[in-house]
């Protein structure tokens, strides 16, 4: 059994973590840990979790000294800290937040407003979204979980822009998350009477996974890639649909496209290419690791448009992070993943 540990265990990431965790066969929660809840159980703070696991909240350093592999589920900038203690007592870390994400400082720098502390430890890191750089992922100790929103769109884009099927600078994603993306912090415009019945826009064309979705496009894109990115905060709880829209670099008919997306995907087991004329939607991927794709042609502009729909909390947070750390320690990838999502 691996000895997994989780700092940040009250967060809706982390919370998330304990739920999957429980159900994996090969790792056991060793300690999960608290800052402002610690000596309670956990099942105090998520009663959700009584009677299947109570748990009670140690200090961070209590994690490190009880686990294998650590999971960090915290804000932004703390987790250089943990990340240097795991290397130096040959931990592997996990980091469900941004601080290794970003391959140039520059970029950090500039949408997070941190600096790198540590440069060796984000050369030791790597980006890990599985599906496209598992060869990458495999035998690494310090792994940087990739963000909710660059998930839904690096699996939506990768085959078009791996095959040079659409122009790299046309892109334009309009992307919808619920309100557990914006994590279990209080604020106004997570306030119930703020967002239920409402549905907005948020940080048009300057969020701060901008970035890092260009990372990605431009690495498969082997170039630079810039793209108009806005969110929306959709009123559910959970999920992220983004819509893509970008102009063919040359003509080709929907079943080429498809036949090209189930071919980069083939064994991909958390990517489902959906039926022609099928419609991707959260509904369909809720509580589950799935990425679901669709993918259509407006042939009257040239343009394709790719619906990507995975669940925030999953695919886009807790389920990747098991994903990732079932690939380090060469378990299967869908050890503790093989849930279904409900059908409601
Ligand atoms: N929610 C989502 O959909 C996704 C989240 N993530 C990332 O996961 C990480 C956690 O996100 P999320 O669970 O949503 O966030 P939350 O705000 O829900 O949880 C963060 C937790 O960190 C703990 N914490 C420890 N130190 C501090 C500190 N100094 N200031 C504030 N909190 C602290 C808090 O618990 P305590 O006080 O008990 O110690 C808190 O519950 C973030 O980096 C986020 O970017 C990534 C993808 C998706
Ligand atoms: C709805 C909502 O607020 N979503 C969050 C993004 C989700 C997330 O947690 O992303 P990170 O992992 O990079 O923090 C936001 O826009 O900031």
């Amino acid at each position: 059994m691996i000895k997994v540990g989780i700092i940040g265990a009250t967060g809706y990431a982390g919370v998330e973590l304990v739920r999957l965790l429980l159900g994996h066969p090969q790792a056991q929660i060793a300690a999960v840990g608290s800052v402002s809840f610690e000596g309670k159980p956990i099942s105090e703070v998520y009663p959700n979790l009584a009677g299947l696991f109570d748990e009670v909240l140690v200090k961070d350093d209590e994690v490190l000294a009880r686990s294998d592999v650590v999971f960090a589920s915290l804000p932004h900038g703390l987790s250089e800290e943990y990340a240097a203690r795991c290397a130096e007592t040959g931990k592997i870390f996990i980091d469900l937040g941004a601080d290794f994400r970003l391959w140039a400082e520059e970029d950090y720098q500039e949408w997070y407003g941190l600096d790198y502390h540590r440069p060796e430890l984000h050369r030791a890191a790597v980006y890990a979204l599985p599906e496209l750089y598992r060869e990458r992922i495999r035998g690494e100790r310090i792994i940087g979980n990739p963000g909710c929103y660059p998930t839904s769109i690096g699996l939506g884009l990768y085959p078009a822009l791996k095959n040079g099927l659409i122009d790299p600078n046309s892109i334009i994603i309009d992307s919808k998350s619920g309100v557990t993306g914006a994590g279990r912090g209080l604020s106004q415009t997570t306030h119930y009477p703020d967002c239920n019945e409402a549905f907005s826009p948020y940080k048009v064309a300057s969020h701060r996974h901008t970035p890092e979705i260009e990372q990605t496009l431009s690495d498969i894109a082997g170039g630079p890639v810039k793209v108009t990115f806005v969110p929306h905060l959709l009123p559910v709880n959970r999920g992220i649909v983004s819509t893509i829209y970008a102009s063919l670099a040359q003509p080709v008919d929907l079943g080429e496209i498809h036949a090209l997306y189930e071919r980069a995907y083939a064994g991909e087991r958390f990517v489902r290419v959906c039926p022609e004329g099928a419609v991707a939607n959260l509904k369909n991927v809720r509580m589950s690791n799935y990425c679901d794709i669709s993918l259509h042609l407006d042939e009257r502009t040239g343009r394709l448009i790719v619906i990507s729909a995975i669940d925030n909390m999953v695919k886009g947070a807790a389920g990747q992070a098991i994903q990732n750390m079932n690939l380090v320690c060469g378990l299967p990838e869908e050890t503790g993943l093989t849930m279904a999502p409900p059908a409601f």
